[in-house]
């Protein structure tokens, strides 16, 4: 496996891969690395014949600068897990590689109004922070394909938009949740939850499932309110929002009719914020 901290050393390393004819996959992520992201290494292997994983984590899309700050970097144990799931290429640039005139960089597109719902509403600018990265990561590595979680659902919608915005020619593939086997969705912040914390945590999961479960049962407010519900009494547990949304605007769901439906959850667990998602239909 090649690591490399430049541009450069990566455009060199693909070009003749490129050449010859080899399709190429891009997996971004911010390290941190567990089965979530291994899950995407190994799609990506389905769908390409050799795999980059970038390793970056990206000022830009932090609103907290605690959150940056306590964001966990342990790159040996990362590059172990890259290693052993095959991956061919990891690019692990520094801040001045990305953003050579600083991170304060111009960037604005515009990503229609589901940039500014739920995680959009949280966490403003997040998504040109996302999107300016992503941008850049294509720029460098111009993958015929690209791997994201399911997991940051709006995420994906937004590359997708910026997809659309500069006509890119790349195959966004999205990837299944993976969850720890009690349910909670993996993720790199999962690391900062107490013991109490990690109890809690299941709320998120089960909230969701009970929308599954029974969405034949009630009406979408009846869902809501009772999947809301489950969150009443837990110690520590703040809901940031609970919702039934259309998938490809991210609004709420007006009838139960509509055809791609999915429940989105986000709440702070102890210190740690978290979010979780189920698809309907
Ligand atoms: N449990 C998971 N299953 C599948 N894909 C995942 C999972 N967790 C993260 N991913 C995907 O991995 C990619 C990189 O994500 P990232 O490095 O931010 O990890 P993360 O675990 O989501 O961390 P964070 O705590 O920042 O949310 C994203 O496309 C993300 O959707
Ligand atoms: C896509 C991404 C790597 C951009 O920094 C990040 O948002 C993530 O890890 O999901
Ligand atoms: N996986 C999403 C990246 C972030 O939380 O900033």
């Amino acid at each position: 496996m090649e690591i490399f901290k430049t541009k450069a050393a990566l455009k060199a390393f693909l070009k003749p891969l490129k050449a010859s004819g080899k399709k190429i996959a891009l997996v971004p992520t911010m390290g941190a690395l567990h089965n979530g992201h291994i899950s995407l290494i190994k799609v990506a292997q389905q769908n390409a014949d050799i795999i980059i994983c970038s390793i970056f984590v990206n000022p830009t899309q932090f609103t907290d600068p605690k959150d940056l700050e306590k964001y966990p970097r342990p790159i040996e144990h990362d590059l172990a897990m890259l290693q052993d799931a095959g991956c061919n290429g990891v690019f692990m640039p520094n801040v001045e590689e990305m953003y050579p005139a600083g991170a304060d960089e111009k960037w604005h597109i515009d990503l229609g109004n589901a940039e500014f719902l739920l995680e959009g509403a949280f966490r403003k600018g997040h998504y040109q922070g996302v999107t300016q990265i992503v941008k850049k990561l294509f720029d460098a590595v111009e993958p015929d394909v690209a791997m994201f979680g399911q997991k940051d659902f709006q995420q994906v919608l937004m590359i997708k938009n910026m997809l659309a915005h500069f006509n890119l020619p790349i195959t966004i593939i999205t990837c299944p949740i993976i969850r720890e086997d009690d349910g909670l969705a993996m993720s790199s912040r999962n690391i900062h939850l107490t013991p109490e914390d990690r109890k809690h945590s299941l709320v998120l999961s089960k909230s969701l499932q009970f929308v599954v479960d029974h969405f034949d049962e009630y009406t979408l407010a009846e869902l809501e309110t009772k999947a809301k519900a489950l969150y009443d009494g837990i110690d520590g547990v703040a809901l940031d929002y609970f919702t039934i949304a259309n998938g490809d605007t991210l609004e709420p769901a007006k009838t139960k009719a509509e055809d791609n439906l999915v429940a989105l959850v986000a709440a702070k667990v102890g210190s740690t914020r978290l979010i979780d998602n189920m698809i309907i239909k």
